[in-house]
């Protein structure tokens, strides 16, 4: 069953609202893996606008499930920080610093080489490394090249047209995934997936083998409690036999 990691994000973004530690980041993370989390993500970026290096250093001593450090790795900052941490995994994130979110995959084509060295580096340390592709069949046959483990398909393109046709919507996403399995390629997922996308996402590409969940999940926690909801995730992604 496709593993659900907990991108936890945006409960930073509520504690430095008001400069405490309400909501406890550590502690919350600590919960989400009680509640049935696979995993915990993180994004530190470098304005660290929600996420602090500092938390992440913390989450390293207390978390027992799967620990994924997303990020920019032009910024030296972040690869000392994922080789000091060493998490589960990394996954490289091509984001410019005034982004208000990621919004685009890697040109596994254009900077094949540097990724090649960058994936290097993490691997020589037993990191295991995923870069985050838009779903196009050339992105994913220049993934396969630069030596990552894993591919995370970029979804917000999905999310975008699920309600208006899902066929169509994931057409472009089923093609990249059955590619990346060809090419031996592990196959994660994220952004913008939510309770009303999920669920057809991973019927369709049952090999799926993560999904990293922030935005729409804390926000559905708002309403339903963040126990109930990391179950309500967990639920879509029960698809066997369905
Ligand atoms: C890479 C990706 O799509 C998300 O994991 C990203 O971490 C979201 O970042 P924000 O939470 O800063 O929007
Ligand atoms: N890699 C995607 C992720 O971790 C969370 O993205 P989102 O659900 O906050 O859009």
């Amino acid at each position: 069953m496709t593993k659900l990691s907990v991108n936890i994000n945006k409960i930073a973004t509520l504690r430095n609202s008001r400069g405490g530690n309400n909501p406890n980041v550590v502690k919350m993370a600590i919960d989400a893996e009680r509640f049935g989390a696979d995993g915990i993500t993180v994004h530190p970026r470098p304005d660290e606008r929600h996420i602090r290096y500092a938390d992440v250093r913390e989450l390293k001593k207390v978390l027992t499930t799967e620990f994924n450090i997303e990020g920019n790795c032009r910024e030296q900052k972040f690869i000392d920080l994922v080789l000091e941490v060493k998490p589960h995994q990394v996954t490289l994130v091509p984001d410019a610093l005034n982004q208000l979110t990621s919004d685009h995959g890697w040109d596994t084509i254009t900077h094949k080489q540097y990724l090649r060295d960058t994936i290097r580096i993490f691997k020589d340390a037993g990191i295991r490394v995923s870069i985050f592709v838009d779903p196009d069949i050339r992105m994913v046959e220049g993934a396969a090249e630069t030596g990552t483990d894993r591919i995370e398909l970029y979804t917000e393109g999905y999310a975008r047209h699920y309600a208006a046709n899902r066929e169509k919507a994931i057409a472009p996403y089923l093609e990249a995934a059955k590619k990346a399995k060809a090419l031996g390629l592990g196959l994660n997922a994220g952004h913008d997936l939510d309770l009303t996308n999920l669920r057809y996402l991973a019927q369709q590409i049952p090999w799926l083998d993560e999904v990293s969940i922030g935005h729409a999940l804390i926000c559905d926690a708002l309403y339903y409690g963040f126990e109930n909801t990391i179950q309500l995730y967990k639920r879509q992604l029960n698809v066997s036999g369905s």
